[in-house]
């Protein structure tokens, strides 16, 4: 990271002490909403977060968690996990992936760079495979980015191309496949009159095919490999329209969750299976869930699944997707420099750093937080802990997930007094709020709320300083709304469930026996966002942030 020549020592806090123990407790997906039966945090008893929000005016307020706020293109766009970790930990607004890759398009830079130049080298004599999230949700990869570079493609010499899609219903509405698909296959017809042979080759539901995280579920990524790269799955199609449509017929069946299939000719032959000297670019833009797949293409070395075939491909990234790592090696867009995180500069000035949560989202509270960087500023000063996720199951099934565990990690890390911060990610309000079951949800806020509890408890024996915010909303409205915010109906006469984040903002509450008297919300940061918790942090461990970060929301007054 670009780090070299940075003061790090930070200037003592004119009036807050040194040595309080701090709880930060980020809860996943939890925004403020007005309260209706849609409303999973309303319905749901939380008595821990109603108290803190109504028991200290002074130090209870929301903050902005989508668009701009958090370096999103525009402000329609909802919070994500990546941009509001990246934007709580860094304490500054940068823009995020979605708007570098709209304006690398935008400008034709994306086409000059070396990612492009280098797989533009197969385009002579092999096939370019495009992979990645079919969606407009904007949180990990846009369907019109991937139509443009479709066309800034083939304008540039690639004659054949093969399209991979994963289909979403996460990001957006369950069922919206159908129209992505059609969408992009009339564009790929356009090209195919140019005399490009261009066809989608393979697919599948985003959640069950390619896009696991965190090494929680290997064999995710492995049933996308057979398809993409070996050609082979269980289900065959001629046209993904019809593999979409034909596959969600299943009972039980979804976007998110839709079984491999690859597109075959006339003659059962799979359309594009990856070979030697192919280029093959990952068009998502978010790392957390395609760095699996960014390694099963360019390591040689690899021992995650049985690869079977491992060709020799020109591979890049729409971004890097991890610079400590250099994963992969080549991309078409410079992801944002995310460097002097807090964890950083707080390292720095010998705050010792407990984080922790489960598998699903143990990389928002240390890779995002940290500005999407791997690993550990300082091993001695820091200790993350990771508590398995059940793998292979939706979250509704087990909507209280890991919470407790992860409350039992955080209580015994402040009761050790070894740890000046000790930073958690509470997963079920997002993880049980993107399947959609409204009831499930209702357990998951509860089961939040009880962890929240727990290590709020262990903060007010040790006398120390608690932080509870959130990334942005989620499990705070469960229904599509018309412009009125009326929940909308849909064809089946039923409310249209919300599967996705929300344009919410979010809670930041502080407290805790060790926060001095005085300290309270300041008036005059009304639109304060995510990236004002940083130096808020930082004051609260008794120091002044750098300049540069957003400003903080507190002050002390006599
Ligand atoms: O990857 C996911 O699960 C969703 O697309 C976004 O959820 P997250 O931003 O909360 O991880
Ligand atoms: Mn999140
Ligand atoms: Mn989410």
């Amino acid at each position: 990271m670009a780090t070299s020549g940075t003061t790090w020592k930070l200037a003592d806090h004119p009036k807050l002490p040194k040595g309080k123990i701090i709880a930060v407790v980020v809860l996943d997906g939890w925004g403020e909403a007005s309260p209706d039966k849609y409303n999973c945090i309303h319905v749901a008893e939380t008595p821990m977060m109603d108290s803190l929000k109504n028991s200290a005016p002074d130090r209870w307020r929301l903050v902005k968690a989508h668009g701009k706020a958090v370096g999103l293109p525009t402000d329609d766009d909802m919070g994500n996990s990546e941009v509001g970790h990246n934007a709580l930990g860094a304490g500054r607004i940068f823009a995020q992936g979605a708007k570098l890759v709209d304006n690398a398009l935008a400008t034709g830079k994306i086409y000059e760079d070396e990612g492009f130049n280098y797989i533009k080298e197969s385009f002579a004599n092999n096939t370019l495979h495009l992979i990645g999230l079919m969606s407009d949700g904007g949180v990990h990869s846009r369907l019109d980015q991937l139509q443009l570079l479709l066309k800034g493609a083939s304008d540039r010499g690639a004659k054949r191309i093969r399209v991979h899609v994963l289909t979403d219903g996460r990001d957006v509405v369950d069922g919206s496949s159908v129209g992505f698909a059609e969408t992009l296959e009339k564009d790929l017809a356009e090209l195919r009159g140019k005399g490009i042979d261009a066809q989608v080759a393979s697919g599948g539901g985003r959640m069950y095919v390619t896009m696991d995280r965190y090494e929680n579920d290997w064999e995710v990524v492995k049933r996308g490999w057979d398809a993409q790269v070996l050609g082979e799955a269980p289900h065959k199609f001629t046209s993904v329209v019809e593999a979409i449509q034909k596959l969600r017929e299943a009972p039980n069946t979804n976007d998110q969750y839709l079984p491999p299939f690859v597109i075959v000719d006339e003659s059962g032959k799979p359309v594009g299976p990856i070979n030697d000297g192919d280029a093959v670019v990952t068009v998502n833009f978010r790392a957390d869930r395609m760095t699996m797949l960014a390694q099963a293409l360019e390591y040689e070395k690899f021992d995650k699944f049985d690869r079977v075939r491992f060709p020799k491909i020109r591979y890049a990234g729409m971004l890097q997707y991890d610079g400590e790592l250099k994963l992969p090696n080549h991309y078409l867009v410079s992801p944002p420099l995310i460097e002097r995180t807090s964890g950083e500069y707080l390292v720095n000035n010998g705050i010792r750093t407990f984080a922790c949560s489960e598998t699903v989202k143990f990389g928002h509270v240390t890779f995002f937080w940290n500005g999407n960087r791997s690993g550990y500023f300082n091993s001695e000063l820091e200790k993350y802990v990771e508590i398995p996720s059940d793998s292979g199951i939706t979250f509704n099934v087990q909507p209280k997930m890991k919470a407790l565990e992860i409350g039992e990690k955080a209580r015994d890390a402040i009761l050790s007094r070894n740890y000046d911060q000790v930073r958690v990610n509470i997963p079920n309000g997002d993880m049980v709020g993107h399947t959609g079951d409204i009831e499930a949800t209702v357990v998951a806020c509860k089961a939040a709320d009880q962890a929240v509890k727990m290590i709020l408890d262990a903060i007010a024996e040790v006398g120390g300083i608690y932080m509870v915010t959130a990334d942005h909303g989620n499990a705070e409205d469960m229904v599509k709304r018309d412009k009125k915010g009326e929940p909308l109906v849909g064809k089946d006469g039923k409310v249209q469930i919300q599967t996705s984040h929300t344009l919410q903002p979010v809670p930041v509450a502080i407290g805790g026996p060790g926060l001095a008297g005085g300290v309270k919300y300041r008036k005059d940061v009304p639109n304060g966002g995510l990236a004002n918790v940083a130096a808020t942090v930082i004051n609260l461990h008794g120091f002044v942030a750098p300049d540069d970060y957003e400003t903080t929301l507190i002050e002390v007054v006599d």
